[in-house]
């Protein structure tokens, strides 16, 4: 069968692997990947993957590997879908540059695989003609010393980002046209049509748990054994409830008990645990700090995320430090300012 569609994915790690090995599965597209760190290691030897959707598989490698998003536009292909499954970490990088030379005007679909809430906004001002995809994943995926650890299950729900300049119907058929390459019997890939909707009931789990997690370097287990849960994260995850509601979305009662209950039986560490860890720097900015701007916006109090947020900026710049993203003089420098 000849390929229908180019795709282009970059940020080949936990998530953004399976999602190319699920599309390469379906076998509807020519996949190109950007590998960053291991371009040379994954174009000689591919990929380890143990998944709990697919087995274990060695050696996997899609039809094209690139070092860079230029390289993957040098020889001119048009893409029909880009994407983008790197952190989303728009202190450091931003997405909407970053992915900029491998996007065509009015043709190319952007699809972003990552967490985080309104994410869609710089793109409409910079892609005003393309639609822009949400993709909410809730997988388990690790990239440890080059294997790909596939241990949750790939759930994922497709919405667009509602561009103000695009009709409905076209935003809703490139989302369904995504889930075409992509949906397959190993994995669950479905249409959701509220993207704002499914983005708070995320950020209930990813900005309260990822967060304390983080700061205290446990799993979820322990986080409730600990009692952090009950002291901590649960209070956080009524002021997520409280923001939504501001925001005009109702999320259901059951909320809460439905995310603390997501990860019975596992000791679970999730993404922003697993960065701390690594030593690579957090998505705080797209899983907080824009919550945090809307709750501003929006007049609602937001005592403990609000802590645990100012909390993570100071790991977070810890993280850039040993990672060489900022530099300090040797001398500590004084500063005149006074404190009451
Ligand atoms: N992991 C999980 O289980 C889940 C993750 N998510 C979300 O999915 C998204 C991806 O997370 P995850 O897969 O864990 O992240 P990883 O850190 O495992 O992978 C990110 C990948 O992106 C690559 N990358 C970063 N910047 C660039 C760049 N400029 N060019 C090319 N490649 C780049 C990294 O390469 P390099 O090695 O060079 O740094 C890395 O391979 C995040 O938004 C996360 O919050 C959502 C649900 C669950
Ligand atoms: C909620 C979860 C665990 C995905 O299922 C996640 O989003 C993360 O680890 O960041």
């Amino acid at each position: 069968m000849s390929a229908k569609y180019n795709v282009l994915l970059i940020g080949a790690g936990g998530v953004g692997t399976i999602v190319a090995f699920g599309i390469d599965y379906v076998g509807k597209s020519s996949l190109s990947i950007v590998v960053r760190r291991d371009y040379t290691k994954v174009k000689d030897a591919g990929y380890n993957i143990d998944s709990v959707d697919y087995g274990k598989i060695e050696g996997w490698k899609p039809d094209n590997i690139y070092p860079t998003v230029e390289a993957s536009a040098a020889k001119g292909t048009e893409y029909d879908f880009v994407i983008i499954t790197t952190k989303n970490l728009p202190d450091i990088v931003k997405v909407e540059e970053l992915v900029e030379p491998a996007v065509t005007p009015g043709k190319t679909t952007i699809v972003l695989m990552q967490n985080g809430f309104d994410l869609g906004r710089p793109f409409f001002a910079k892609y005003p003609k393309n639609v822009i995809l949400s993709g909410v994943s809730h997988i388990g995926s690790h990239n440890s010393n080059g294997t790909i650890h596939q241990t949750q299950k790939d759930k994922s729900l497709v919405s667009y980002f509602e561009s103000p300049s695009l009709s409905k119907e076209l935003q809703e058929a490139k989302a369904k046209e995504f889930i075409a390459i992509y949906a397959n019997e190993k994995n669950n890939c479905t249409y959701f049509a509220d993207a704002k909707w499914y983005r708070y009931r995320k950020l209930v789990y990813n900005a309260t748990l990822n967060t304390t997690c983080a700061l205290t370097g446990v799993d979820t287990g322990r986080l409730e054994f600990s009692g952090g849960l009950e002291a901590v994260s649960i209070p956080a995850m009524r002021e997520v409830v409280a923001v939504a509601k501001a925001d005009g979305v109702e999320l259901p009662d059951d909320v809460i008990n439905a995310v603390v209950h997501s990860d019975d039986g596992d000791w679970f560490e999730p993404s922003m645990r697993v960065d701390v860890k690594k030593g690579n720097p957090i998505e705080l900015e797209v899983i907080l700090g824009n919550l945090l701007k809307v709750a501003g916006e929006l007049g609602v109090e937001t005592p403990v995320l609000t802590v645990v947020y100012n909390l993570l900026k100071v790991v977070q710049f810890r993280l850039k430090e040993n990672q060489g993203l900022i530099n300090l003089p040797k001398e500590r420098p004084i500063t005149d300012k006074v404190y009451k």
